[in-house]
């Protein structure tokens, strides 16, 4: 399983976060990657955890002021990115461009999706990987793989008809190992976070409890 702590713009100190998500995963072999601000990037990959970015636009290098260059997040240490995350919506011919944009700056692609039909559409274009994310439980701590597991197993489903090549993560409301672990069991291949771990007190504590069945 993989773990995507995508850290939004929360409060929380990102190098804390990132030197326990590389703690912890050196421990326990687990891979863990930290997507901060765009601003962080650097900081956070110096840490030596795996680092994404939250976002990368879908533009060249050019006339494009306040743009997140693909290119400028790989020179900070980014390896990957999250595109089309349910709070920076795109549009589907600039997720397109998008995946283009991070493929020349060879960073590992997961697009996030609403619903299985939209993981379909997502799949289609080639990413490295899919995450399903119902909205309306993002940030409730109820997570997806007990609240709606169809939604994850449809979501497999529609990207396995797609291109079966294509691992499919999920997220929303995750916090604990046993959500894991049912998100796995549902035939997740990741998953994604963020208020369990940049909430937490404990940031490492809760890394912690998240991989511990695996
Ligand atoms: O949006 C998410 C990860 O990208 C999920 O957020 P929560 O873990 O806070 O529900």
């Amino acid at each position: 399983m993989k773990v995507v702590v995508n850290l939004k713009a929360y409060p929380c100190n990102p190098v804390e976060v990132a030197t326990a998500a590389r703690e912890v995963s050196d421990e326990s072999g687990v891979a863990i990657a930290v997507a901060p601000q765009a601003a962080h990037l650097q900081r956070v990959a110096d840490t030596g955890v795996e680092t994404w970015a939250q976002h990368v636009s879908a533009v060249e290098h050019g006339s494009h002021t306040g743009s997140t260059l693909a290119e400028a997040a790989a020179d900070a240490g980014a390896t990957g990115t999250l595109l089309n995350h349910s709070e920076r919506r795109l549009k589907l011919a600039d997720i397109d461009a998008a995946l283009d944009a991070a493929e020349r700056a060879d960073l590992e692609t997961c697009v996030c999706a609403n619903d299985p039909d939209q993981i379909g559409a997502v799949a289609a274009l080639g990413p490295d990987a899919v995450a399903v994310e119902p909205p309306e439980l993002i940030g409730t701590g109820t997570p997806v793989s007990k609240a709606d597991p169809d939604i994850v197993t449809d979501a497999v489903a529609a990207a396995e008809s797609v291109d079966d090549s294509v691992p499919v993560y999920c997220g929303a409301g995750i916090s604990t190992g046993e959500d894991l672990t049912a998100a796995q069991d549902l035939g997740a291949e990741g998953v994604l976070l963020a208020s369990g771990v940049a909430k937490a007190d404990d940031p490492k504590a809760a890394l912690e409890d998240l991989v511990a069945p695996l």
